[in-house]
């Protein structure tokens, strides 16, 4: 078993900066010791938000972007270990996801693309790095996502508690964590990144602090059923989905018979179908006695108070209130599945993303020997 110190690295669909946790991992602990949060230059941030939604790019700008980014994950890096007086000899490895600019579980040609050379990260810190962690998963037949189910369930599974976990994300992404039940979990639809992307369009901000504005307007009934009527929200898991299919142009088709609606009654629109396309789900899974909230849709009171109200008799909170860190969830499943895969211990869960059987997952970009001191 390959116990020790690991670092995790997640930049997720958001693009709001590169989370970097440090944590004391083996096959019963996950104890956090430290975490960081690395801004994300927002100039890259345009040009990966373009093309992950379709933007077409030359062999030689992909090649740019995916040296451009894993530079700036090793810079992430080496900035928590300057912090934490870390020495590469201190860390067994370092799990990085890359970012997703491309998920396409559907085509004739299943396909995944996590960008952000590791060589740069394994070259920068002198530690191992693993990576590359959802193709084997579809290469198995699997949806190469949700995979941090398997992580929530070795952190927050209870013995008599219905539980699920929550990750509102750019993404919204459920863990069920029944008792006495195989984990299950899937993509319920769009997290932050509709909200994300109406304000940015028409206030220039990055996100709704709060949920203020979407709280300023009305939900249009009208438009939020045509909205739950997009199909991909009756497909049955194994499910997930991201920017390739909700973004700006979705946004646009739907308003399409709506032309003359107030910004923040769309907005107001947008933020009910995250909350109700995650009940729905919740409630199709014949919900939960506790639903434990982590990323950044946690610190938005409107989206919290909304499925609270849509979910009478469930205990909604934060996974903070349970022990974990909602900030960091994501980078700390990645350092642990750097720590599955070199134990040589499966990563996923077949019963979540469909794959025809469990596999360790990933790709090692193994660090050069070091005389030991
Ligand atoms: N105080 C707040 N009020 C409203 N929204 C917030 C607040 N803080 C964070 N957010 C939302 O959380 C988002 C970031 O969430 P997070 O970091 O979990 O996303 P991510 O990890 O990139 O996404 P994914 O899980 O899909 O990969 C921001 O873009 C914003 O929409
Ligand atoms: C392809 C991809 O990057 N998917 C992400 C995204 O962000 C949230 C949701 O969509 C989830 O399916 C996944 O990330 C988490 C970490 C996962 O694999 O569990």
């Amino acid at each position: 078993m390959k116990s020790g110190r690991y670092i995790g690295v997640m930049s997720g669909t958001s693009l709001d900066g590169v989370d970097v946790v440090l944590a004391a991992i083996d096959r019963h602990m996950v104890a956090q010791q430290a975490s960081y949060c690395h801004p994300f230059p927002p100039a890259l941030r345009q040009r990966v938000l373009a093309i992950c939604q379709g933007q077409p790019l030359t062999l030689s700008q992909l090649g740019q972007l995916d040296t451009e980014l894993g530079k700036l994950f090793a810079e992430a890096v080496v900035t928590l270990m300057r912090q934490q007086a870390l020495e590469a000899d201190d860390i067994v490895a370092i799990g990085c996801h890359g970012q997703t600019v491309w998920h396409e579980p559907g085509s004739f040609a299943p396909n995944t693309l996590q960008i952000g050379d590791n060589n740069q990260i394994a070259a920068a810190t002198g530690v191992t790095v693993v990576g590359d962690f959802r193709r084997r998963d579809m290469a198995l037949g699997g949806q190469g996502a949700p995979l941090v189910p398997a992580f929530h369930q070795a952190l927050l599974m209870d013995s008599s508690e219905r539980r699920m976990v929550l990750n509102i994300g750019g993404i919204a992404n459920l863990s069920l964590l029944i008792p006495g039940q195989p984990v299950r979990g899937f993509d319920t639809g769009p997290g932050n990144m509709l909200i994300d992307a109406w304000i940015w369009r028409h206030q220039g901000v990055s996100y709704d602090h709060n949920g203020t504005w979407a709280a300023s307007g009305q939900v249009v009934p009208a438009l939020l059923e045509q909205m739950l009527n997009d199909p991909w929200f009756a497909l049955p898991p194994p499910k997930s989905t991201g920017r390739e299919y909700f973004n700006p142009d979705w946004i646009e088709r739907q308003l399409q018979a709506f032309p003359a609606l107030a910004p923040e009654d769309v907005q107001a629109t947008l933020s009910e179908l995250t909350a109700l396309t995650i009940a729905q789900q919740i409630q199709l899974s014949n919900g939960c006695d506790r639903l434990l909230v982590c990323g950044g849709g946690g610190r938005n009171p409107l989206l919290m108070a909304r499925l609270a109200a849509h979910l009478p008799g469930t205990e909604v909170t934060t996974t903070d209130a349970a022990g974990v860190s909602g900030d960091d969830m994501e980078a700390l499943a990645f350092a642990w599945l750097a720590f599955r895969t070199l134990s040589g211990l499966p990563g996923n869960l077949p019963a979540v993303t469909g794959a025809r059987e469990m596999s360790v997952l990933g790709a090692i970009y193994p660090a050069n020997s070091r005389p030991t001191r």
